[in-house]
């Protein structure tokens, strides 16, 4: 079993350093076994104060706090020689201090304090074995001989006598060792050369300057001096790029870079004092222009965009294979056979097992499992932390999330709506508003802003879900930016571990496995939210394929076609069988996004994606995935997902982080988001809008790459983390301003709709950005209910690495998405299968609910702080591309009766062949051709497939509206795409 295993090596593992340890204990003892009695004695002092320092000295082998230490001295010592050199005070440790340093140093004893400082300084930032620091010691070291030999060479040499007087009034011993007696042996002004030359060595030892390199240096510093000094400023930056030709003018938040937004204030192009400060002291955190970050996006490995935090809450049946659960096995066996097995019975071989919170197997029942109990606790230990590395935590994240302390008591919130003011928990002075409302004060009062907001207006929390239905009269952009709090979003049910469901189907289990004769057994299971996992483990020599070979036989036993066979679980020697559970428990949002490691992540891409069957919280980044094709029938759970994603979002990012574009072509699912102030555009609804936004997306991309390659940056990421810390400046004499780009979301809630309308050009700017999004901080979730291969085309699928599915109707449908089948037998509403880029098996999980009330109570609590602020560059290109349209019967010339007939042929036959229209209207066969080349840019078949006819892409019944579609009288090939391109009634216009 590999739990047992693990645990027994773990204590394998364990006992091996100490027997280690002991021995070289062992070792040293004899050694000093072998020691004279003379030398023991020698060193039994030295040896005694040793043991004594180790024992009270923190982090005995600790290098970082002897580092410190030693730092921590020498700026002492350096205070002391302050004292004594600078001040000169008159204390006998004073004067003696004086004494040795100008003894030593000579006059050059003042630079000591200053010296001391600089190396402490330097032994704090650089540590390590490519510190370099002793370099830099020793050309201190010999800057300061050459410099006191030359003042003894100057102002002692004269006396050619030795005297402690002379000495310390010029460059001490040090200076007097070589100074004098080489002004002595040659003359001074030989000496003063030799020494100037060793100080300028050591000048280019401290600065790493090569003598071959000497002559560039000069040149840049002379070449850097008249660009100082020249003032036109112009012609100096060929690359730059100036506002109106689309670079940087395309982040939102990024003021133009033409001068109109110069404030006057270039605080941002000049480091503060406290950031000169901060990096002369910071690790590796010397203030340099432009280039240099402490972390670079880059610099952290990943393995997958998923996280799974949390421990297992796996329930235990018994103990390892061996005698005594043989016994127990058999006894069980026996049970069953002689019918007197009883879960209620108090004989259930079923553990009332596990205690969820740590994972541990608690408690066995009476009988012969129980002798087990302890062991196996011992055995299984803790359950392992799966939780993988999701990245560190992002410089974005300026706005603290809520801390983890923070206890989750009291939900309401009550908010004086005189004052604006949040009065408190509901024991305050106001009253607690009725239930209802309760949320949407809470939506109100978390932030002072909203609060405001809330006062100065006639918002009204009410109605059902409490959404605010009052108008916000002002708001005050000036107040900081509140994220919403988790409290908005509902905790759940607790988890159950184990129900008499689960007892039930073990038992069936078991049955299955004794009626068919495989030596196989349930060790234990996992109860997820919507699945459990029973963990079945094979007797020796038994092959897995007949457990495999059961499915059919399991099926019938449990009385559920919904199961899933894993050979193996991943990470155990176990096979695992998902069944469905009867009563499914539903993952709240909030739920997940409240978990810890969730909380302590700041990165504002985080969706808080569900529970996997283990029940471990699963959350997925974004920036990792970086593009997500969601997939699933209909019902399946996509829209919940995206409502998911976008909550998440809401719930941690601020509108300067992350900035969104979401296409809803079904005019329904993502109105809940309109308005809200991370959007680019309102809601796109119109497929063909959404394309030319797509292009948009494609140009900005572009613009934000030109920017990094000109600010010599790899990842929008870092780009941003310096401009935050101050390390970017637009180019001396330019006008431009930096700001930090947020990321770019596209949300696209029906990706057929797009293919339907524009497949070329939505296929070219998904591919152009796909290929090199990610750098640039764009990143595209596309859903889709029909996974055919017309709409996930191998374009899209071989640009989009990460994959959820959802239920999907087919096994087909499951292999368009993830490549291989399993989303075929998912039970739907939530159930997924999650294959994010980098994993090799796709992880199962129960997606995260979040309801309607809770979308718009986080909404609501984001309008109040900022109104959105639409690119009108957007909607621009839109119109202007409206304008340069060309007719789009232009191609087909005079060839219009003839393409509606071969349209009316391909169609209604379902059989797209070239010669088939060559025989059936008497063309030749390039007329045909070209006649099925303008009926696939039409969308009415696919592309061409050798000698095979080609696959016809509408069905009969939409004959009538594919021939409108081609003489240009209708907007899209399908009657449901029209139909549903007709704004729903009453709905809001939210086209651009
Ligand atoms: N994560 C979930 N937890 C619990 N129930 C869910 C979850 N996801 C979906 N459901 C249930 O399934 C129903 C359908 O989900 P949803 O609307 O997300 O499906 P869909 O795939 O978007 O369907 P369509 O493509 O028709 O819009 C929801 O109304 C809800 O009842």
């Amino acid at each position: 079993m590999a739990r047992s295993t693990s645990s027994n090596s773990r204590s394998g593992g364990g006992k091996a350093p100490r027997t280690a340890r002991s021995g070289s204990g062992g070792d040293a003892a004899d050694s000093r076994a072998d020691e004279s009695l003379f030398k023991r004695a020698a060193l039994a002092i030295p040896r005694a104060f040793g043991s004594l320092v180790r024992t009270i000295s923190v982090g005995e082998y600790d290098p970082a706090y002897r580092r410190d230490g030693l730092c921590f001295f020498l700026i002492v010592l350096a205070i002391f020689f302050c004292a004594s050199e600078w001040f000169r005070v008159s204390g006998p440790l004073g004067q003696g201090l004086h004494v040795l340093a100008s003894s030593v140093f000579g006059v050059m004893s003042v630079v000591l304090p200053v010296l001391l400082v600089v190396i402490a300084i330097r032994l704090i930032r650089n540590a390590g074995k490519s510190s370099d620091n002793p370099r830099v010691i020793v050309g201190w070291i010999m800057l300061l001989w050459s410099v006191c030999s030359i003042i003894d060479v100057i102002m002692a040499s004269d006396s050619r006598a030795f005297s402690w007087a002379n000495l310390q009034q010029a460059g001490g011993l040090l200076g007097f060792v070589i100074g004098s007696p080489l002004a002595w042996g040659l003359s001074q002004t030989f000496a003063i050369i030799v020494f100037v030359i060793a100080a300028l060595f050591s000048v280019l030892l401290l600065t790493r300057t090569h003598v071959t390199e000497l002559p560039d240096k000069v040149a840049s510093v002379m070449g850097r001096q008249r660009d100082r000094n020249d003032s036109s400023g112009e012609s100096q930056f060929p690359n730059e790029m100036q506002a109106g030709d689309s670079t940087l003018a395309f982040a939102d938040g990024v003021p133009l870079h033409d001068g109109s937004d110069e404030t006057g204030d270039d605080s941002s192009a000049r480091p503060s004092l406290f950031d000169r400060l901060r990096g002369l002291f910071s690790k590796h955190g010397k203030y340099v222009d432009a280039e240099r970050l402490d972390r670079y996006a880059g610099d952290e490995a990943f393995l997958n965009g998923a996280a799974r935090h949390g421990r297992s809450q796996e329930t235990r049946l018994d103990g390892p294979r061996g005698d005594a659960y043989r016994d127990s096995y058999e006894e069980l066996t026996e049970a069953l056979t002689s019918g007197t097995f009883s879960a209620s019975s108090g004989q259930s071989p079923v553990v009332d097992a596990t205690d969820g919170r740590d994972g541990h197997t608690t408690a066995m029942p009476s009988g012969s499992f129980g002798a087990h109990a302890t062991g196996l606790a011992a055995l299984s230990g803790t359950a392992p932390d799966n939780a993988a590395a999701t990245g560190g935590a992002d410089p974005w994240a300026t706005i603290g999330l809520e801390s983890t302390e923070q206890p989750e008591v009291d939900r309401t919130v009550v908010v004086n709506t005189e004052t604006g003011e949040i009065v408190g928990p509901a024991s305050g002075s106001m009253p607690a508003p009725a239930d209802g409302s309760s949320r949407a004060a809470t939506a109100a009062a978390a932030g002072t802003a909203a609060a405001a907001a809330l006062s100065a207006g006639t918002a009204n929390a009410g109605g059902e879900g409490g959404t605010q239905t009052g108008t916000i009269a002002e708001i005050d952009e000036s107040q900081p930016y509140r994220l919403p709090s988790l409290d908005l979003l509902k905790p759940g049910k607790p988890h159950a571990q184990r129900t008499p469901e689960n007892d039930r189907i073990i038992r069936a289990l078991t049955t299955t496995f004794q009626e068919f004769k495989v030596d196989a057994r349930v060790v234990g299971f996992l109860r997820g939210p919507s699945v459990t996992q029973y963990e079945i483990e094979l007797g020796p020599g038994v092959k897995v394929e007949k457990v495999t070979n059961l499915q059919k036989n399991i099926a019938y036993a449990v009385a559920d076609d919904r199961v899933r066979i894993l050979s193996p679980i991943p990470g155990k020697s176990a096979i695992g069988v998902e069944i469905p559970n009867r009563e499914r428990e539903i993952v709240q949002l909030g739920d997940v996004l409240r978990d810890p490691h969730a909380r302590q992540d700041t990165n504002p891409m985080l969706v808080g994606l569900g529970k996997d069957v283990e029940g471990h919280v699963v959350t997925a980044d974004l920036t990792k995935m970086p593009h997500l094709l969601v997939a699933g029938a209909t019902g399946s759970g996509k829209s919940s997902f995206i409502n998911s994603m976008l909550t998440s979002i809401i719930m941690r990012a601020t509108p300067d982080q992350v900035r969104m574009i979401m296409v809803d072509p079904k005019h329904v699912e993502l109105t809940a988001y309109a308005g809200i102030p991370h959007l680019l555009t309102p809601i796109i609804t119109d497929p063909k809008k959404a394309a030319q936004a797509l292009e948009w997306v494609v140009k900005e991309m572009d613009a934000r790459y030109s920017d990094l390659e000109f600010f010599g940056f790899r990842h929008v990421k870092d780009f941003n983390e310096a401009v935050r810390a101050g390390k970017v400046h637009a180019p001396a004499g330019s006008k431009r301003k930096v700001a930090p780009y947020p990321y770019l979301l596209v949300v696209v809630d029906e990706m057929a709709d797009l293919m339907l309308v524009a497949k070329n050009d939505v296929e070219s700017s998904i591919q152009r950005i796909t290929q090199l999004a990610r750098a640039a901080g764009v990143h595209l979730v596309l859903a889709t209910q029909r996974p055919s291969v017309d709409v996930v085309t191998g374009l899209i699928k071989a640009n989009i690495p990460s994959r959820l599915a959802f239920a999907t109707s087919s096994a087909t449908d499951s292999r368009v998405i993830l490549d291989t089948t399993g989303a075929e037998s998912l039970i739907g509403q939530g159930d997924g299968l999650f294959l994010p880029m980098g994993m090799a098996k796709p992880l199962r999980v129960q997606g995260s609910w979040v309801n309607e009330s809770e979308i718009r109570d986080a909404v609501e609590f984001v309008r109040q702080q900022r109104k959105p602020h639409y690119r009108e560059d957007i909607e621009e290109m839109a119109k202007k591309e409206d304008e340069h349209k060309v007719d789009p019967t232009e191609d087909i010339g005079g060839d219009m009766d003839v393409l509606l007939q071969a349209a009316e042929l391909v169609v209604t036959s379902q059989f797209g062949s070239t010669s088939m229209l060559q025989r059936k209207l008497r063309v030749g066969f390039a007329k045909a051709g070209r006649l099925m080349d303008l009926l696939e840019s039409r969308g009415v078949v696919g592309p061409s497939e050798g000698s095979k006819a080609r696959e016809v892409l509408v069905q009969p019944a939409d004959l009538p509206q594919v021939l409108a579609f081609i003489r240009g009288d209708a907007d899209s090939l399908t009657a449901d795409a029209a139909a549903a391109a007709q704004p729903a009634s009453g709905s809001q216009e939210l086209a651009m």
